[in-house]
C-alpha cells in the first residue's frame, strides 16, 4: 500500500511523499512480520502507534527484557525472525540480554531500537539518552546494521532478516536513529526501495558422501543413541525426525526443549534412563544438539568409560569437533540431512541389538515405577513432586498446550517428570539456564500459537518477569501461571547467624503472589494441597482466563541445584582452610 506522509505543496511539483516511519512499517508488512514485541517511548512511540494503525498487532510490555524474550521465542516457534522494539540506550540495553540469549539459543530474532543523533553521539556532546548502540551491540549478536537513510530502509530491513534466520538463526540488532523515522521521500521511489527477502534461509543440503559416512558409523553400532535438541525440533520437520528414529529402532535421548519431538512415551525414548545411555552407548548420533555444558562437554565420568565414536549434524559447519571429535560431520539444514537418512534407509536397516534396546526399558521403567508414588502424594504444603504430579496430569489432558518452565529445582524436577506430547511444546531456560523467561515466553507462546499455556515458575524465577502479569491481563490471554513458592532461592530456611539482615536466599515468608494478578483483574488462587492445586489449573484451564496460582511448598522441600557449580559458602570457606 502506497503511505501518503505528506503531500509536497509546491504549486506544479505535487507529489505523493512518504516518510521513515512508513517505510520501516511496509518493510516490515512487505516481509510478512505482523507482530511487534515492544516498550513504547522516545523515539518510537509513533512508530508503534503508526504500526498499529497500519495493521500490525502491537504487544506492549512493561520491560523490554520481556519483550525481547517473547520476541526470541516467538522466533523459534515460528521460524520468521521475532521482532523486539525498544527505545534507545537504556531500554536498548534491557533488550540487548534477549538478545544475547536469542543468538545463544540460535533464535531467529531482530532487535529494533531508536537511537539519537549521530552526529551528537559520535562527537559525545550529551545527546538524551547517548550511546554507540551499534558498536554495543555487535559482540552480543549474529549481525549488526544502522540505517541512516530512508531509502536504505528496505534494504537494511532485508539484510536483519536474511541475517536472523538464515545459517544457524540468531539474533540481530537494526539501529534506527530518530532522525530517520521524519525524513521524507517520494512515495512510489520509497516503495521501489523495499524489499522482499526471497527464500530468506534456504535450503543446506548435506554432501552424499556425509549421509553414507554417518551411517555407516551408525551401522557398525552395538550401543547406538541419537540425541534429539531443541535444533532438530526448530528445524519444524517432524514427520521425517519421528520416521528416522522409527526405522533405525535406536533409543532417543530428547534435550530439554526437543521433549515431545518424538512423545516422552515412545517406547524409543530413553529420557528417563539418561544416565545409562549416555554411559553405555558406543555411537552418538546429535541431531541439533551441541556437545556444550547441558551434556558434559560428551567426555568425563557422565560419559562413563565406553569409549564413544560422535556424529553429529548441524547446520554450522564450526559446531563439529567443538568438544571432542566428531568422526562423522554432517553439514546441513536438519530437514534435508534426515530426509536424505530416510532415503539412504529405505533400501534396508538392521535395528540395533535388542539387548540394548531391552537394557534401557527395563531402566527406564525402574525409574518410573521409583517416582511413580511421590508425584502421588497429597502433602500440604506440597512437596514438588505432590505438586508436579497434579501438572504432568494436566499436559496429559491437555497436550496442545505449551509448557514453560523455569526456576532451579522447579525447573530440574518439571523436566523429568512432565511428560511432553507434541514438538515445541515445552519451553524453557535453554542454552544459558537463565532465569527471566518465563512471563516474555508465555505471552509470546499464546499469541504465535493460539494454544494454552501453562507457566511452571520458581518463586525467584517469576520475579525477574512478574510485573508482565498486567500484561497478560491486559490482553486477555489463556496464561495459567504456577509459582512454586518455597520462600525463597532454592530452599527458603536459610538463615542468617551475623546480623539482622534476612539470609542472601530467602524472599518474604508466606507470600501471596495470587494477589498480583488479582490487582489486575484475573483469576488468583493460593493452593495449600495437590488436590486444591489441580482444581484450580483444571479451572483455569477450561475458562482460558488470565490465572495465578500460588502453589505453597514446604521451604525445606527439594534440593540445590547442584548441577551448575554451585557452592555452598561452608565448603568453599572449608576448602580455603
Ligand atoms: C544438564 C541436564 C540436562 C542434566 O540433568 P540430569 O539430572 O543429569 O538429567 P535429567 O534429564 O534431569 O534426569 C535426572 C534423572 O531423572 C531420570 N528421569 C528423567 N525423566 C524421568 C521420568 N519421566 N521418570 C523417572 N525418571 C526420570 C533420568 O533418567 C535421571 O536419572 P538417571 O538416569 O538414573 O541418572 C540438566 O541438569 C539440565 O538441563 N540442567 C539445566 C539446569 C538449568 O538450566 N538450571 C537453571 C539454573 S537455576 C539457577 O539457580
Amino acid at each position: 500500500m502506497l503511505n501518503t506522509a505528506t503531500k509536497s505543496e509546491a504549486p506544479g511539483t505535487e507529489q505523493e511523499l512518504t516518510d521513515g516511519f512508513h517505510l520501516v512499517i511496509d518493510a516490515l508488512k512487505l516481509n510478512g512480520i505482523n507482530t511487534i514485541y515492544n516498550v513504547p517511548g522516545i523515539p518510537i512511540t509513533d512508530l508503534g502507534r503508526m504500526a498499529q494503525a497500519e495493521g500490525i498487532r502491537m504487544i506492549s510490555f512493561r520491560h523490554e527484557q520481556n519483550a525481547g524474550y517473547a520476541a526470541g521465542i516467538a522466533g523459534y516457534l515460528t521460524k520468521k525472525p521475532g521482532i523486539c522494539l525498544t527505545v534507545s540506550a537504556p531500554g536498548f540495553l534491557n533488550g540487548l540480554t534477549a538478545l544475547a540469549h536469542a543468538t545463544t539459543n540460535c533464535y531467529p530474532m531482530i532487535l529494533i531500537s531508536g537511537s539519537s543523533e549521530r552526529e551528537i553521539v559520535d562527537l559525545q556532546q550529551g545527546d538524551y539518552e547517548e550511546m554507540d548502540q551499534l558498536a554495543i551491540a555487535k559482540p552480543l549478536c549474529k549481525a549488526a546494521y544502522r540505517v541512516l537513510h530512508a531509502q536504505d530502509i528496505g534494504i537494511g530491513l532485508a539484510r536483519a532478516i536474511r541475517a536472523a534466520v538464515s545459517g544457524r538463526p540468531g539474533g540481530v540488532y537494526l539501529d534506527l536513529p530518530a532522525k530517520l523515522f521524519g525524513q521524507v521521500m517520494n512515495a512510489e521511489a520509497g516503495q521501489k526501495s523495499l524489499v522482499k527477502v526471497i527464500d530468506a534461509a534456504p535450503a543446506q543440503i548435506p554432501s552424499p558422501a556425509s549421509i553414507k559416512r554417518a551411517l555407516d558409523v551408525l551401522k557398525g553400532a552395538k550401543r547406538p543413541l541419537i540425541i534429539l535438541g531443541k535444533g532438530a525440533a526448530y528445524a519444524q520437520a517432524d514427520e521425517e525426525i519421528k520416521t528416522f528414529v522409527e526405522k533405525s529402532g535406536i533409543p532417543f535421548l530428547p534435550m530439554s526443549m526437543a521433549k515431545g519431538l518424538l512423545s516422552d512415551t515412545h517406547p524409543q525414548c530413553a529420557g528417563a534412563a539418561r544416565s545409562t545411555v549416555l554411559k553405555e552407548s558406543d555411537v552418538v548420533l546429535l541431531i541439533g544438539a551441541r556437545l556444550n555444558w547441558l551434556l558434559s562437554h560428551g567426555k568425563g565420568k557422565s560419559w562413563g568409560e565406553t569409549p564413544k565414536k560422535f556424529i553429529q549434524v548441524d547446520i554450522e559447519p564450526r559446531e563439529m569437533d567443538s568438544n571432542v571429535e566428531i568422526v562423522a560431520p554432517v553439514v546441513g539444514d536438519i530437514g534435508s540431512v534426515v530426509s536424505a537418512f530416510n532415503q539412504a534407509m529405505a533400501s534396508g536397516w538392521t535395528a540395533p541389538p535388542a539387548e540394548w534396546t531391552k537394557a534401557i526399558s527395563t531402566k527406564r521403567e525402574e525409574n518410573v515405577a521409583k517416582m511413580a508414588p511421590k508425584l502421588m502424594n497429597n502433602k500440604s504444603p506440597m512437596d514438588y513432586h505432590g505438586a508436579l504430579g497434579v501438572l504432568k496430569n494436566v499436559i496429559k489432558d491437555h497436550p496442545e498446550a505449551i509448557l514453560v518452565n523455569e526456576g532451579a529445582n522447579t525447573l530440574d524436577l518439571a523436566r523429568g517428570v512432565i511428560d511432553m506430547y507434541r514438538p515445541r511444546k515445552r519451553l524453557d531456560v535453554g542454552t544459558w539456564g537463565v532465569m527471566g523467561i518465563g512471563m516474555g515466553q508465555a505471552i509470546a507462546a499464546a499469541l504465535e500459537t493460539g494454544h494454552p499455556v501453562l507457566a511452571v515458575e520458581g518463586d525467584s524465577a517469576f520475579g525477574f518477569s512478574g510485573m508482565e502479569v498486567e500484561t497478560i491481563c491486559r490482553y486477555n490471554l489463556p496464561i495459567c501461571v504456577v509459582i512454586f513458592n518455597n520462600d525463597g532461592i532454592y530452599r527458603g530456611t536459610d538463615v542468617n547467624s551475623v546480623n539482622a539482615d534476612p539470609a542472601t536466599t530467602v524472599f518474604v515468608k508466606g507470600a501471596r503472589y495470587d494477589k498480583m494478578m488479582e490487582a489486575f483483574g484475573g483469576v488468583g488462587v493460593n493452593a495449600t494441597s495437590p488436590d486444591e492445586l489441580k482444581r484450580a489449573v483444571n479451572e483455569a484451564m477450561a475458562s482460558g482466563k488470565p490465572t495465578l496460582i500460588n502453589a505453597v511448598i514446604d521451604p525445606a522441600a527439594g534440593s540445590e541445584s547442584g548441577r551448575i557449580g554451585n557452592l555452598n559458602p561452608q565448603s568453599v570457606l572449608q576448602k580455603k582452610k
